[in-house]
């Protein structure tokens, strides 16, 4: 999709937000900012909309952000991106100051058995990997055939997934398994409030970044944009990570003009 091809109705909504006094711009990372790859650690941004990212960010009065299910560090070092682009890891809840809830020595406790559980799953099932991070623990099925993939997430699902203070959330092809509650609609809330955003803009993929729309507020000039196929209750949908890389740089050109003229 070129910036003209950008679905009219979009094209209009985004026109609208950036020619707002204070704008948050911000962005999901996998299957969006990066395609979806086989490992996590593959996971190369578009480089286009690194650049559209990074731009925004030295706009006046707009913040870009990134708001990824990733641990902050390995965001940072995936993207190469960092300030004055807002980072924010874990599902929206580790800012750079930190986590949003104090990860105790029991949450660390907790933490240690479902990995050693999801391992012990993982171990009997081949293609399946498990994935660490400061506030919970991955299942990856991506690689795995289909009836491995199955039975490993059906293991999951109804022994550590239902784990006293075990928060679960299925993503494309995984099953996460965090100790703390997270959510990237809190996030952006966050982020609109110290940034006194007059409109957002946000685009996701997953599961986690209904949460992102459901903080937002269409009929007040937030944008809220579902990449690829799904259910979703964003207002638009746009079809693959290219399409993200042409509007973020939509948005950029599009917010330069409208404060040069203003
Ligand atoms: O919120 P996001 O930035 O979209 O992060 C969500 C999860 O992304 C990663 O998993 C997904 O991407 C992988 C690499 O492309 C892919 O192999 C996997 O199947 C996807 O689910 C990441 O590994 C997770 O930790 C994130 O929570």
């Amino acid at each position: 999709m070129s910036a003209t091809g950008i679905p009219a109705a979009l094209r209009e909504a985004l026109i609208d937000a950036v020619s707002v006094p204070t704008l948050l711009v911000a962005s999901d990372y996998d299957g969006c900012m990066s395609p979806l790859v086989s490992r996590p650690e593959d996971a190369i941004p578009n480089p286009a909309s690194v650049a559209a990212i990074a731009a925004a960010a030295e706009l006046p009065d707009t913040t870009a952000a990134v708001v990824s299910g990733r641990e902050r560090a390995v965001l940072a070092e995936l993207s190469g991106l960092s300030a004055p682009v807002a980072l924010v890891g874990s599902h929206g809840s580790e800012f750079e100051s930190g986590f949003v809830f104090e990860i105790t020595d029991d949450h660390r406790a907790l933490l240690a058995r479902l990995i050693d559980e999801l391992r012990s799953i993982a171990a009997d099932h081949p293609g399946t990997r498990v994935e660490t991070k400061p506030a919970s623990t991955v299942l990856h099925v991506r690689n795995a055939a289909a009836a491995d993939a199955e039975k490993a997430l059906e293991r999951v699902r109804s022994g550590p997934a239902t784990w006293p203070g075990v928060q679960s959330t299925e993503g494309k092809e995984v099953l996460e398994l965090a100790v703390i509650e997270t959510s990237k609609g809190h996030a952006l809330d966050v982020l609109r409030e110290q940034v006194g955003a007059n409109a957002v803009i946000y685009l996701g993929d997953d599961v986690t970044d209904e949460k992102a729309f459901a903080h937002l507020h269409p009929d007040n000039g937030d944008v809220t944009i579902k990449v690829g196929t799904g259910d979703t209750i964003a207002t638009y949908r746009i079809d693959d990570t290219d399409d993200v890389a042409t509007v973020l740089e939509f948005v950029v050109a599009k917010r330069r003009e409208a404060q040069t003229h203003s």
